[in-house]
């Protein structure tokens, strides 16, 4: 039994674990995975000195142990970099990787550089001492998982670096070996080689040179081939390193981008499709920061280094027709959204309730029975007036229904309507559909919200005022409540008639759109039941089930015009 050595317990994660001091977890052999009573298994690790004044626990993950504390569980990587005014590279690129990587970075900064994408204007290092400061501000308040190293100007600002370490050791260090910039601008001198041969890397768990860095701490060894970056790797890690990354991005005459990973043991040739852009300043400073975010969550090397190729792949491919600066060499985006930002089409306001007034639901086999595309159902609905498209394709295989949802899309931007899916999270995801529609049984709407995001549209349907008040809860932008009238439309569909409709709105703290067999002949008495937050009418048979959806389109916008109710 440990009880007489644990202190107390600790809540992580909703789970109780034993806290014990390094001493006592010593003193009992604790240094490794152990259960004690019916408490879950800790590790618990004897620290440094800075450490040792707390209690250092440590969660049983996969057999790979993270430090931690009791107050928070965020992961954290802390960057020791220069500066880049572009922000395409250095410390803003290690911030803008870890955030997109969900892990905390803390930034110690070596050098100021003046920088754009057409190249290094200017630098300054930041005094020796002045780094030694800021390593141990945040070393000895903040539990630092990974250290990742870039733009280390000097041999002071090296040793420094390498004795502070020793004072306060971390889970891994990264080091990416810069020395040169992407547009060929020196940012660390030859002077620095011998202290980064002798004593950085030594202590790194990995390092990611690129075939210059490589070759410059190989004294100018030429590298060519892929063999002769595996040649390399062998001999940059018998300087010490336990992993080393070879990136073969310079490599001549390859379609692939092939990188090779050593760890003494085995050789991991690493290849993905070259992705041609000119947007890549600070994709090493970005893959050395995503690998150290992997290894702060606790991934093995393999699983860190591939899953960051993976991550920095993506985001150039997302990034690669972006326009950022006049250089030869842009930034890429790590957040992934702004190629969406940047085309002319993307809806740009907010949700506005007054575009629930004429709400068009396509249906697939009322388009299939009047022999008309989905693409040609959606147009004639927007020019005749339809304020707001949903695509409810019950039949349709998903690899249509995507390519469908993409075509219609890019008419509904064109004519600022926006456009959502009914059901398929996944389909208005892929085409980065402005929302989406959700029932009761369908994907409840607050993991809809987490998945989309904050800014999408996410409507559900309600019948009731309980469920009214769950889709305000849950994080909806409207409710759909039906069926007023009976309908064929929705198979087993309850009516609500005008009274169910009224008592929902009524109770509703969100905007209201009617549905269920409205069409021409009944909308007016729809909207004067007079609640304010009734915004208008969805229709599906009355437009589509038709020969001339613009003409029926227009009809039904003229009598909610003529109801004057709901427009504004
Ligand atoms: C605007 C609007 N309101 C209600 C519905 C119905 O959604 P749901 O209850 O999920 O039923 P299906 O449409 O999926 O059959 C809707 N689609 N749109
Ligand atoms: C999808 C749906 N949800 C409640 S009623 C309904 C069908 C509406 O179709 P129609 O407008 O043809 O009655
Ligand atoms: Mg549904």
């Amino acid at each position: 039994m440990a009880s007489a050595t644990f202190l107390s317990t600790l809540s992580l994660a909703n789970k109780n674990y034993l806290l014990l001091t390094p001493t006592h977890a010593c003193a009992k052999g604790y240094t490794n995975n152990f259960r004690v009573s019916n408490l879950p298994s800790i590790v618990v690790r004897k620290e440094g000195s800075v450490r040792s004044q707390g209690f250092v626990a440590m969660q049983e993950k996969g057999g790979s142990t993270l430090s931690d504390d009791s107050r928070t569980k965020t992961p954290h990587v802390l960057t020791v970099a220069g500066s880049d005014s572009g922000a395409g590279a250095g410390i803003q690129a290690d911030l803008k990787a870890c955030a997109a990587r969900g892990v905390y970075c803390s930034t110690v900064i070596t050098a100021l550089t003046a920088q754009n994408t057409v190249g290094v204007q200017g630098a300054s290092n930041v005094p020796e001492d002045f780094v030694a400061q800021q390593l141990k501000s945040v070393l000895s308040d903040m539990q630092v998982d990974v250290v990742k190293t870039g733009m280390l100007p000097s041999v002071g600002i090296v040793k420094t670096l390498c004795r502070t370490l020793r004072e306060y050791p971390v889970h891994a260090l990264v080091v990416d070996p810069v020395m040169v910039s992407t547009s060929g601008d020196v940012l660390a001198g030859p002077s620095i080689l011998s202290t980064f041969r002798e004593e950085l890397l030594p202590m790194a768990d990995i390092i990611t040179p690129n075939l210059k860095e490589a070759s410059a701490l190989l004294n100018g060894m030429q590298l060519e081939t892929v063999d002769d970056m595996r040649s390399a790797a062998r001999l940059l890690h018998n300087m010490g390193p336990k992993n080393v990354l070879v990136k073969g991005g310079d490599l001549p005459d390859s379609s692939d981008a092939v990188d090779i990973l050593y760890n003494g043991h085995n050789f991991y040739e690493l290849r993905s499709p070259r992705i041609r852009t000119r947007n890549t300043h600070g994709t090493g400073c970005s893959l050395a920061s995503s690998i150290a975010a992997e290894v702060a969550k606790g991934y093995p090397m393999l699983s860190a280094v591939k899953v960051a190729k993976r991550f920095v792949e993506t985001a150039l491919d997302y990034s690669k027709e972006i326009v950022i600066g006049n250089g030869p060499q842009g930034p890429f985006d790590h957040l992934l959204r702004l190629k969406s930002h940047s085309q002319d089409c993307h809806r740009q306001q907010p949700f506005d309730p007054s575009d629930l007034f004429l709400y068009a639901v396509t249906d697939s086999r009322m388009n299939k029975r009047w022999g008309r595309s989905i693409v040609d159902a959606v147009k004639a609905a927007i020019d005749g007036g339809a304020t707001i498209i949903q695509l409810r394709e019950k039949d349709a295989e998903t690899k249509d229904f995507l390519e469908s949802a993409k075509a219609c899309l890019r008419i509904c931007r064109l004519h600022g309507v926006p456009l959502l899916i009914n059901d398929r999270v996944d389909v208005a995801i892929a085409c980065d559909a402005d929302g989406v529609h959700v029932g009761q049984s369908d994907m409840p709407a607050c993991v809809a919200r987490t998945l989309l995001g904050p800014e999408k549209i996410i409507g559900v349907s309600c019948k009731t005022p309980e469920q009214a008040e769950q889709a305000w809860v849950d994080g909806a932008d409207y409710i759909g409540c039906g069926g007023v009238y009976p309908t064929n439309t929705k198979e087993n569909n309850i009516t609500v008639g005008l009274n169910g409709l009224k008592t929902v709105c009524m109770a509703s703290k969100l905007p209201v759109v009617a549905i269920g067999g409205i069409g021409v002949s009944n909308a007016r008495a729809v909207m004067e039941i007079r609640t304010p937050n009734l915004k208008g009418v969805a229709v599906v048979s009355a437009l589509f089930d038709r020969e001339c959806v613009q003409t029926e389109t227009r009809k039904l916008h003229d009598v909610l015009l003529g109801s004057n109710i709901g427009s504004t």
